[in-house]
Parts: structure tokens; C-alpha cells; sequence
């Protein structure tokens, strides 16, 4: 479904990434995990074409990723959709939750006004959204709210792929366990794809099939989430292993 084929940016002198291919089959997920820096955001806007390579293609179901200034990305964003980070910069402020979840599809679909607002009221529920919370505007909304509704106006164009890049790294342990239960069970009821970055290992489990490991912006390996734990992983690999599993040790002292 996704091909990431052969992708290399170059920013001024430094090589960002370097040769990334990559794939996604529908309905499978894959993880991208690395340290700050290695590439994971530079491959996640080259992948949902707002930013161009600087060689290599992007293909989704065959067609290439469009320029952004032409109009098939809008066919683009209706089949992957992002998440980014709790930033509070993702939902605009000055819009009620309501607000913010209309746009994509009155942007994306030819909807009338009543199919839209059963659409977000659908999707807010899916998403453990209280409806009362759709009148309101994001500064209002824990920061647990805050992700759950970037989630429901991500979803609510059903694409096929979700992009979700930290999205969980400024919650608390709670809350970063109840958005990744939300992901797995949307997951499977919505037959969704995922790419899901992140620095930290301990997130994945059961979440996606395969993790690739990017360092640098080179790709140092690709495992089935199975052998998470067999032996004979790349050195940087095992260190951020261990570094997750150290941290899983303190969290549950
Ligand atoms: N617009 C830019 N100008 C200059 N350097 C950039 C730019 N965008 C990214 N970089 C550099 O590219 C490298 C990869 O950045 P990127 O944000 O993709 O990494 P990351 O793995 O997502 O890190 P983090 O987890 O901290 O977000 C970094 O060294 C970063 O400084």
C-alpha cells in the first residue's frame, strides 16, 4: 500500500536520510524508532507530501506522492492523515473541538452539513471524546483530551494510513497507555494502517507488526515486533532496548 522508495533529503551539507526504502502492506503497521534527529519527522512530512525529497518516491496504492501545489493532494490527505505530537499547536485555538473536526471534511468531502455533524459526533465517540467537549475549545480540553481529538479529526475523513509522530510523548503513563489502546482498537475496527514514531521502544507492544530502526538517517534494521526480544540485534538497536526496558523498570517501581 505505502512504498517508500529509496528516499534521501539532503538539508544544506547534512545527509537527513539516506536511502530509506521502506514499505507498508494495507492494514499492517509499521513503527520508525530512532533517537532525536535521526530523520523519523523529516520521513513522516516526505511521506505525507509536505516536504519533498531530494531523491527517491513516495507511491500510495501506486501513485506517486503529488507536489503539494497540485490538486491531487487533497486524494492524498483523505488516504493519510497525521497526528503529530501534543503541541497544542495542532487544533487552532481560536475554533471549538466542533470546529476543528468539520474542516478536513468539508475540505476533503463533498458532505452536506448534517452527514458532517453525525460524522464528528460518530467520531468523537469512537474516540472517547464526551460530546459536550465538541462546544468547546481546545484550551479547555487535559492534554489527553487534547490528542484524543486530533485523533477524531484525523480519522474522520477514514483514511487508510495514520501517521503519528510522538503523539504520546508529552502524556502521563495513564494516558499514554489509554491513546495507545485507542489506536490498537481503532486499529483493527477501522482496519487502519499505521506508521507510528517514536523514541521509546516500551510503546509498541501489540501496536504494530514490524518496527524499523532508523539512526542518523540511515535505516540500521527492519524486525518483526515478535522478535522484539531475540537476540542478535544491531548494537543501537539493543540500546534503545535497554534504555526502554530500564525506563519500564522505573515505572513500575
Ligand atoms: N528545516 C531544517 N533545517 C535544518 N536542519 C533540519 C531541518 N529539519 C530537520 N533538520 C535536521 O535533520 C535531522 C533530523 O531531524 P528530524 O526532526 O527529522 O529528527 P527526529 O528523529 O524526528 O527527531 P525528534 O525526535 O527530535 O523530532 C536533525 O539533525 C535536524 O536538526
Amino acid at each position: 500500500m505505502l512504498e517508500i522508495d529509496e528516499i534521501s533529503k539532503t538539508i544544506g551539507t547534512k545527509t537527513v536520510l539516506d536511502r530509506i526504502t521502506l514499505s507498508i502492506s494495507s492494514g499492517a503497521s509499521l513503527a520508525i524508532v530512532g533517537e532525536s534527529g535521526s530523520g523519523k519527522s523529516t520521513l513522516a512530512r516526505i511521506v505525507m507530501a509536505l516536504e519533498r525529497p531530494t531523491s527517491g518516491v513516495i507511491r500510495f496504492n501506486g501513485i506517486a506522492a503529488p507536489h503539494k501545489k497540485t490538486s491531487d493532494f487533497k486524494d492524498w490527505y483523505r488516504q493519510i492523515q497525521f497526528v503529530f505530537q501534543n503541541t497544542t499547536a495542532s487544533l487552532d485555538p481560536r475554533m471549538t473541538i466542533a470546529q476543528s473536526l468539520e474542516e478536513p471534511l468539508t475540505g476533503f468531502t463533498g458532505m452536506g452539513k448534517n452527514e458532517r455533524k453525525e460524522r464528528i459526533a460518530e467520531y468523537a465517540e469512537k474516540v472517547g471524546l464526551p460530546p459536550h467537549l465538541l462546544a468547546e475549545r481546545p484550551g479547555r480540553l487535559s492534554g489527553g483530551q487534547y490528542q484524543r481529538a486530533c485523533i477524531a479529526k484525523a480519522l474522520v475523513v477514514k483514511p487508510k494510513l495514520l501517521i503519528c509522530d510522538e503523539i504520546v510523548s508529552n502524556l502521563d503513563l495513564l494516558h499514554q497507555h489509554q491513546i495507545i489502546e485507542l489506536l490498537h482498537t481503532l486499529k483493527i475496527e477501522q482496519q487502519l494502517s499505521l506508521l507510528f514514531i517514536t523514541h521509546d521502544l516500551s510503546l509498541l507492544a501489540g501496536l504494530c507488526e514490524e518496527i524499523a530502526v532508523l539512526k542518523e538517517g540511515q535505516l540500521v534494521e527492519r524486525f518483526a515486533s515478535s522478535a522484539i526480544h531475540a537476540s542478535g540485534h544491531h548494537p543501537y538497536t539493543q540500546s534503545l532496548l535497554n534504555a526502554a526496558r530500564s525506563l519500564g523498570r522505573r515505572a513500575s517501581e
